[in-house]
């Protein structure tokens, strides 16, 4: 009951899908049926008052397949030219879906520079809050077009996290191939078990995640999803791991009637974003 309470006070959410969430495993051809269901789910949101921000990925995945490219691009310009024709691809679906329940959507495309340079942190920040102020859902991913390892977050969990905690957000949701957090990886070990609630980060959760994405289009994985439950909680907000495979969960999270991981927000008032980037992730 305490948990409901705290739950529904979430005013401002950040959702994060990934790539192999968006389309369908046996052809990579975007899932309509899913991304029109997370629009409106979304849409719902803005109708209970909250400010909606979304994260997707798939930019590179979509173009791979626009392009029609079978093998996963290993080439930094080849997965930036997919990039550049799937992100367009991505924003002109979204741009249609939301349109069907009248929602403005924007598009936000980040890199390192911007968070560490502290007039773009400035402007995105402005830019965000101008968004939420006009109503309109910012669709952010990473500028795969420009970014090269210097420049990139590399992963949508981490960026979605330093979203969460550019705008202040009170909830961060993680949609992905997973239920959650669990006390090993279960695709390797059938006897792990979901871990429901993290209070605390400490180095018995974080030896949970085993290795990278299994997915042939992701980039992220567990142990990136534990790096952004650290910066979305110390910025203040709650965070939850949930299975996108049916979006509905979106709503579901809301009524505390879901499974998942839910991490509890535990401000530091010293954790400063754009210094956590140079040192951890510069
Ligand atoms: N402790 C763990 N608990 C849950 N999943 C784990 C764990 N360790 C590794 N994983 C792997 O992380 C994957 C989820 O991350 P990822 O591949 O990035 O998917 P997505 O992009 O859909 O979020 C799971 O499918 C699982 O194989
Ligand atoms: N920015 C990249 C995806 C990066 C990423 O983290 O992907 P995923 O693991 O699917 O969330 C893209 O849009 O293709």
């Amino acid at each position: 009951m305490e948990d409901k309470k705290q739950e529904t006070r979430n005013r401002r959410v950040v959702v994060k899908i990934g790539s192999s969430s968006l389309q369908h495993p046996e052809t990579g051809d975007m899932n309509l049926i899913k991304m029109e269901h997370l629009a409106r789910e979304l849409c719902d949101l803005r109708n209970q008052g909250m400010d909606v921000c979304l994260v997707s990925s798939g930019a590179i995945a979509t173009g791979r397949k626009t392009i029609g490219l079978t093998e996963r691009p290993k080439n930094i310009s080849v997965k930036q030219a997919c990039a550049a024709v799937g992100q367009a691809k991505l924003m002109m679906i979204y741009q249609k879906m939301f349109a069907e329940y009248n929602q403005m959507v924007g598009q936000v495309l980040m890199t390192k520079n911007t968070m560490i340079n502290n007039v773009s942190r400035k402007n995105a920040q402005n830019t965000f809050e101008e968004l939420f102020h006009l109503g309109v859902i910012p669709i952010v991913n990473e500028n795969d077009t420009i970014s090269t390892y210097e420049m990139c977050f590399g992963d949508n969990d981490t960026l979605s996290a330093i979203v969460a905690s550019l705008v202040g957000a009170d909830l961060l949701i993680l949609l992905s191939d997973i239920d959650g957090l669990f006390t090993d990886d279960p695709h390797k070990n059938k006897d792990a078990k979901l871990v429901r609630v993290v209070e605390k980060l400490d180095n018995q959760i974080l030896h949970m995640a085993k290795g990278s994405t299994g997915s042939d289009v992701g980039t992220g994985g567990m142990a990136t999803k534990l790096t952004a439950a650290h910066i979305a909680t110390l910025s203040g907000a709650d965070m939850v791991i949930a299975n996108g495979e049916d979006v509905g969960i979106i709503h579901k999270i809301f009524e505390d009637d879901y499974v998942g991981t839910l991490f509890r927000a535990n401000k530091n008032e010293d954790f400063y974003i754009a210094d956590y980037i140079e040192e951890s992730i510069g």
